[in-house]
């Protein structure tokens, strides 16, 4: 079952190691089927270096493991809230990545000084607030979805136009259009936290970039007049 998506979450789980956004086993990738409700993430425990495709498991959007020997990633549940409460997204990444985890560690969302985190990222990209007692002792894993969904839901902000979430003392969580494109965000996020840290270092915590920048790096990217590449005008 799902075997070419099983196939292509394996790919982006290995481009984790590859582009250096996580060390041993911190982190998870997952693709979606939202024809059949079902989705593809990494086992929990096993080092990248002797993962294979048939070690994916599948999951339905209820949390049932459907077909796989080894036991999904201890963040399933964390992915399963993003794909039941933002509906457009195909896929879903978690890493420790450094320069982000220091931002969650921080408590500090990742403001948006540059362009570079512009034609991504519309804007800052949140942290959450604390996790409660209760919510650390109950269901982690879900309540850890629960503040993310909460953050973007009580703030309005579009989770299609920005595909991350720091989790605060955790890391970031990632999301994109499948599951690749999720990995390709999470390479966007590392790189866009670094410069934040430095540029904050060298001017202090100042102000974001223009919001008719913003609106002009993000937009000609993504939306409905999108002009960038071989977008047609
Ligand atoms: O956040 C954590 C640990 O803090 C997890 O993401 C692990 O780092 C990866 O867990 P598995 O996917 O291997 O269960």
């Amino acid at each position: 079952m799902l075997e070419e998506l099983k196939q292509k979450v394996y790919e982006a789980n290995m481009l984790l190691p590859k582009h250096h956004l996580i060390t041993f086993t911190w982190g998870n990738v997952s693709g979606i089927d939202r024809e059949k409700g079902l989705f593809v993430i990494k086992p929990s425990g096993v080092e990248y270096d002797v993962l294979k495709p048939e070690d994916m498991v599948v999951v339905d959007l209820e949390g049932n493991k459907v077909e796989g020997e080894l036991n999904p990633s201890s963040d399933t549940e964390t992915h399963r809230i993003f794909y039941k409460e933002f509906p457009h997204i195909g896929g879903v990444v978690h890493t420790h990545s450094r320069w982000a985890t220091i931002f969650a560690q921080a408590g500090q969302g990742v403001r948006a000084y540059g362009t570079t985190q512009g034609d991504y990222f519309y804007g800052e990209i949140p942290c959450t607030r604390d996790m409660t007692e209760e919510e650390i002792q109950g269901e982690y894993e879900y309540n850890t979805g629960v503040v993310a969904v909460e953050r973007f839901k009580k703030y309005g902000i579009n989770p299609d136009y920005v595909p991350a979430v720091l989790v605060k003392n955790h890391g970031p969580f990632c999301w994109g259009t499948d599951c690749m494109n999720a990995v390709h965000n999470a390479v966007v996020l590392e790189e866009v936290a670094m410069m934040a840290f430095h540029t904050q270092m060298l001017t202090g915590d100042r102000d974001p970039m223009p919001q008719a920048l913003l609106d002009k790096h993000f937009l000609r990217k993504h939306g409905p007049n999108a002009y960038y590449g071989q977008t047609k005008k």
